[in-house]
């Protein structure tokens, strides 16, 4: 399926339940991509949007006890609508009220992906690593096992960003091998992935979400890798920009084309 060409043409709309760093960014993004984003965290509002909207995508950057309560009504109205459901659990490890939002979240809400940075999935694997607040940090893990084994645990796809991408069903890992080292000198690029994510799993019909993750991962580190054709690795603030230019720009055969994708 040419993911980029439907997400244009069925403009699909995404509420993002997000954090008050990347609210604005990832709705750029959502629109440079072709998609709708609607930002909200109303509790009273969640039913009504689960109505209107093609897909889910739930961050944790900056939670408080209101947002939580918005997040598990809309996680379940979009279960009850059979709309894809994105959590972005950021910075998982740093707070126990993060672990235990995320762990109701978990409990309460049938996720279709879970996309986050190496720190993040692997606080959710329980293996022993020292995150460093919202950043990915430091430590060793088998990647192919903890996106296999976070997958199967929640029964979803899983997505760990990096230099390499892994993503699983809990059957097949994919490897993909794009991207640029400056995407962690700016605030919110994973954030933005993962909305990315939820505008690719709209469009997808057929419950083929691995391949939509895949596409999505993808098709944004490619985005990365055009944007420094034209610049140098210290001009983060032109990233940011030029990252939402390529997006608007980027077509599927282009992600076919320079997508370096190795399914093991
Ligand atoms: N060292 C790297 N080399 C190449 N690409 C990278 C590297 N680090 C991250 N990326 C790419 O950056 C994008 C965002 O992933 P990242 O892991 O930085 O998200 P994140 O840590 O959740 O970001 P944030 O929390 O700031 O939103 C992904 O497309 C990923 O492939
Ligand atoms: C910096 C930061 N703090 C909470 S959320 C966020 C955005 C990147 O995840
Ligand atoms: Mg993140």
């Amino acid at each position: 399926m040419n993911y980029i060409a439907e997400i244009r043409q069925q403009n699909p709309l995404i509420h993002n339940i997000t954090n008050m760093v990347v609210a604005n960014y990832s709705a750029n993004g959502l629109l440079a991509l072709g998609a709708s984003p609607i930002m909200s965290s109303a509790p009273e509002e969640m039913e009504h949007l689960a109505q209107l909207c093609q897909a889910l995508v739930i961050n944790i950057g900056t939670l408080n006890v209101a947002q939580v309560e918005a997040m598990l009504i809309a996680g379940k109205a979009a279960n009850k609508n059979g709309i894809p459901v994105v959590l972005d659990p950021v910075g998982v490890g740093a707070t126990p009220f993060r672990r235990q939002t995320v762990q109701r979240l978990l409990d309460n809400i049938q996720f279709s992906a879970i996309r986050g940075n190496a720190g993040e999935i692997a606080t959710l694997a329980n293996v022993d690593w020292q995150a460093k607040g919202v950043d990915a940090g430091e430590g060793k893990a088998d990647w192919h096992t903890v996106a296999k084994t976070v997958a199967n645990a929640n029964g979803c796809v899983v997505s760990i960003s990096g230099e390499v991408d892994y993503v699983s069903d809990g059957k097949q890992v994919v490897t993909i091998h794009n991207g640029t080292p400056i995407f962690p000198k700016i605030t919110g690029s994973g954030c933005l992935l993962s909305a990315v994510c939820g505008a690719f799993l709209a469009v997808e019909k057929t419950s083929q979400n691995l391949t939509a993750l895949v596409r999505a991962c993808t098709a944004y580190a490619v985005a990365g890798e055009r944007v420094m054709q034209g610049i140098s690795s210290t001009q983060t603030g032109q990233f940011a920009i030029q990252l939402l230019d390529q997006l608007a720009i980027l077509d599927d055969e282009t992600v076919e084309q320079y997508g370096r994708v190795n399914y093991v």
